[in-house]
């Protein structure tokens, strides 16, 4: 199922029977990831007196509870709304799905006792002098990272100064496959959320991030066209499935 794409006067073919989704499945058990000192999210049949919303159990229907919460327990899109006073959706300012994008893979520094993405490691890595989206997958890359549990381990965190090339490159959406871009413990710093959104500026509201991506290692650096979209919460964040598509040669 062949689709060709014109954009920026250049055409582009992908395949849209070969999606690579690098989404983690949300389960309802401490198997599913975690952070932010959270328990896990639960997946439970509706009681309301005699009624039961599970056909093993005798009801007529399964019809679960869900209990979770989108920044702790899996993949979910964020924007400018996770750190204002004031409230902004990000089913709003998401107002487009289809994005040219770039994967890369880096290998995060240690910086004291912090495993962190630099503007050199960035730079590097990245092929392209502007592109819309960047998914980046961190070594090591483990399946561990569908279940871990993250709170109070300080996990790698992208540097502001990182941030900076991004915008630089006119990167719109941000995916990372790590519980935040920033620091688990900064005081309340947000530093790289700060200045992805340019919260002491013009606040770039039409910008997401997206965290707790996992991209296997059969996919493989490069260029693609990403599908994302999230759940139609009005909320600062929402869980969410990116979808990659291969750019044919
Ligand atoms: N580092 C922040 C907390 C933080 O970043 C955070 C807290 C709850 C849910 C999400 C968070 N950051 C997400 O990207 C702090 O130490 O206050």
């Amino acid at each position: 199922m062949k689709a060709s794409i014109e954009l920026d006067k250049k055409k582009y073919t992908i395949d849209l029977a070969k999606p690579l989704d690098i989404s983690i499945p949300l389960r309802g058990n401490a198997q599913n990831v975690n952070a932010w000192y959270l328990g896990h999210p639960k997946i439970e049949p509706h009681r309301d007196g005699d009624f039961v919303g599970r056909v093993a159990e005798g009801g007529s229907t399964n019809f679960n509870d869900i209990w979770f919460n989108p920044h702790a327990h899996g993949t979910h899109t964020e924007c400018v709304g996770h750190i204002t006073e004031e409230f902004h959706s990000v089913n709003q300012n998401l107002d487009r799905y289809f994005f040219r994008a770039e994967l890369v893979t880096v290998v995060p520094e240690l910086r004291e006792d912090d495993w962190v993405v630099s503007r050199h490691v960035l730079d590097h890595a990245m092929q392209s002098a502007a592109i819309e989206a960047l998914i980046i997958r961190t070594a090591p890359n483990g399946r561990d990272k569908l279940s871990k549990h993250y709170s109070h381990t300080n996990p790698p965190y992208v540097l502001p100064e990182a941030v900076e090339l991004l915008l630089e490159k006119g990167v719109r959406h941000l995916l990372v496959d790590l519980p935040s871009i920033d620091k688990e413990k900064d005081g309340g710093a947000l530093s790289a959320h700060k200045t992805f959104w340019d919260f002491n500026g013009q606040l770039r509201k039409n910008a997401t991030i997206t965290e707790f991506v996992y991209v296997p290692d059969g996919i493989e650096d490069g260029f693609y066209f990403l599908n994302l979209q999230v759940a139609a919460f009005e909320n600062d964040a929402s869980p969410s499935r990116p979808v990659l598509y291969k750019i044919e040669p």
